[in-house]
């Protein structure tokens, strides 16, 4: 595969736009290269296309919007999630904003057969190749960070043999993420730039992703806090994304299974 672009950070504004770009500077010097393909074992994608709605349980310890949520052990927390009835694991890498880092991802695959999303802010090749080399099955990809070289990096995911979830907020993302070819689209209800929650806009998004014809898997994300808030994307997400209302809850699994129970 030839060398990815770099995408524009300067279009990337608010509090996304400040993470971004510390987040390239961390990457200024790694090597860009991805190596040979390797194989695709879309177990991320398998375990979402269950016919009930899916959990993807995030591993969360502090976050823009909230500070410090809870000092969680990445080990215990995706035992607990696991025994929660969660499908997938979602684990933060970014350090400086979410407390996350690599180690959290290793612990966490190493002690869990669940598929795990590697959740950070990709901005470099090399983030990705770190996502395969740790063991996710899945990294994220950001359409309001990489706008119209989505496309390229989700190749590249495909190419490292991972998942892709390719997170969208608003109509223009989504045409973007459709066309580039995403499997896996995360509507995300968080607006990453003044960090308001719209419960609305996931229902939103996966009807008119749905009306596009769209037959991959749709993930609704983030506000999520109640079994009464889930209720609203059940019959039309295939899965939905939640960090902080359990990394906060004290009783993960117990948080896990009460939020899941219609
Ligand atoms: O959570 C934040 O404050 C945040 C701020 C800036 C960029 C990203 C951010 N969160 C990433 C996420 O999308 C969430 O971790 C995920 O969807 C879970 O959301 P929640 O259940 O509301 O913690």
């Amino acid at each position: 595969m030839s060398v990815l672009s770099t995408p524009d950070l300067k279009r990337v504004p608010g509090v996304l736009g400040r993470i971004v770009d510390l987040r390239a500077g961390d990457y200024r010097d790694a090597d860009p290269t991805l190596g040979g393909a390797r194989p695709a074992a879309r177990r991320f994608e398998a375990a979402l296309r269950a016919p009930a709605l899916g959990l993807i349980a995030e591993v969360k310890r502090a976050s823009p919007s909230q500070g410090a949520i809870a000092p969680l052990d990445p080990a215990d927390a995706a035992r607990a999630y696991a025994a929660g009835g969660a499908a997938a694991i979602s684990v933060l890498t970014e350090p400086r904003y979410f407390d996350g880092n690599r180690e959290a991802l290793l612990e966490v695959v190493a002690v869990t057969d669940l598929p795990a999303l590697r959740k950070d802010f990709v901005v470099h090749p090399a983030m990705l190749r770190e996502a395969a080399d740790w063991g996710a099955s899945a990294a994220l990809l950001m359409v309001s960070v990489l706008h119209e070289h989505t496309g390229e990096y989700l190749g590249a995911a495909h190419h490292l043999g991972l998942d892709a979830l390719v997170e969208v907020h608003d109509e223009r993302e989504l045409d973007i993420a459709l066309e580039a070819g995403a499997r896996i689209i995360g509507v995300n209800n968080r607006d990453l730039t003044t960090l308001e929650i719209d419960l609305n806009v996931s229902p939103r998004l996966i009807h008119r992703a749905r009306d596009a014809g769209f037959a991959g898997v749709l993930v609704a994300e983030s506000g999520y806090r109640t079994p009464q808030d889930i209720a609203a994307v059940r019959g039309l997400a295939d899965a939905v994304l939640v960090g902080s209302s359990l990394a906060g809850s004290g009783d993960l699994a117990r948080a896990a299974r009460d939020l899941m129970t219609p």
